[in-house]
């Protein structure tokens, strides 16, 4: 269920805190529900925090952030949010199969759930096209391989909202193809909402819409089409450039 003004993600003056750095500084910005946005920047802008702050496992934050209409990291949100984290979890001496039943087990305990919990871990490896590897242990598939076992534990509850962190990084052009084939079908087919963060300006391209990043502050929350326009450049990494050189410029005469 959204809430009533159809967002899926509101943050007003979102702040975070890590240690003696502010590393998030008063972001507002929203997230529509059932399309694809994403989270852009370099290296150390502050990705990863956002997303946990979404998920509710960020400590130190303030301001306001609602998730699905309920404040980030409330208990209700646990099955309606998937989180896939940059490093994919997963128990290297378990099959595919056997990891997503030991996660299916914890979502939905009990004898009287079996026959579900079959048929959401079958959907599951399907969804990932991992159906051909359920009986391999998890410790010797490839990278990409155990990012998709990942992603398939955050979707064995169907999730509204999958928030995913960097699931592209380190794969080859086929697999990320294939992955970014699956993101549009799940928010196209099943109305997911997708929080993709990367920091490879080419995957912007692929996303409905963008929030660009920079040291702790959004530098633009728009379409692709959109920036590029606005900036007048051909590319949305051409785009991100012109608004860091223009923010700092705007800092410069604010001196
Ligand atoms: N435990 C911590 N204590 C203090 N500062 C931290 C801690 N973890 C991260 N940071 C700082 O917070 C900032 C944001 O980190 P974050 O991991 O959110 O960035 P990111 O954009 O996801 O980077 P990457 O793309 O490399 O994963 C960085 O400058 C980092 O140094």
């Amino acid at each position: 269920m959204m809430n009533s003004s159809g967002v899926a993600v509101e943050a007003r003056g979102l702040t975070v805190h890590r240690g003696s750095r502010t590393v998030l500084r008063g972001l507002d910005f929203t997230v529509e529900p059932g399309r694809i946005t994403g989270l852009l920047g370099p290296s150390g802008c502050g990705k990863s925090t956002l997303m946990r702050a979404v998920v509710g496992t960020q400590a130190k934050v303030t301001g306001t952030l609602r998730v699905l209409g309920s404040p980030a990291g409330h208990p209700t949100l646990r099955p309606r949010v998937g989180y896939v984290t940059q490093a994919p979890s997963v128990y290297t001496d378990l099959t595919v199969r056997q990891n997503l039943d030991y996660f299916a087990a914890i979502l939905q305990p009990g004898r009287a759930h079996r026959d579900d919990r079959r048929a959401a871990v079958t959907r599951a490896l399907t969804e990932v096209d991992l159906t051909s590897h359920e009986d391999a242990l998890a410790g010797t598939l490839s990278g990409g391989q155990r990012t998709r076992v990942s992603l398939a534990v955050a979707l064995l509850s169907t999730p509204e909202l999958l928030v995913l962190d960097e699931p592209t990084v380190g794969l080859d052009p086929v697999l990320r193809r294939d992955l970014w084939q699956l993101f549009h079908t799940l928010a196209a087919e099943r109305g997911t909402t997708l929080l993709i963060s990367s920091h490879v300006m080419d995957e912007a391209e692929r996303c409905h819409r963008l929030l660009l990043m920079r040291e702790g502050e959004i530098l633009a929350d728009d379409t692709p089409d959109a920036l590029r326009t606005t900036a007048g450049t051909d590319t949305v990494e051409a785009a991100f450039l012109h608004l860091v050189d223009a923010a700092a410029t705007r800092k410069e005469n604010a001196r």
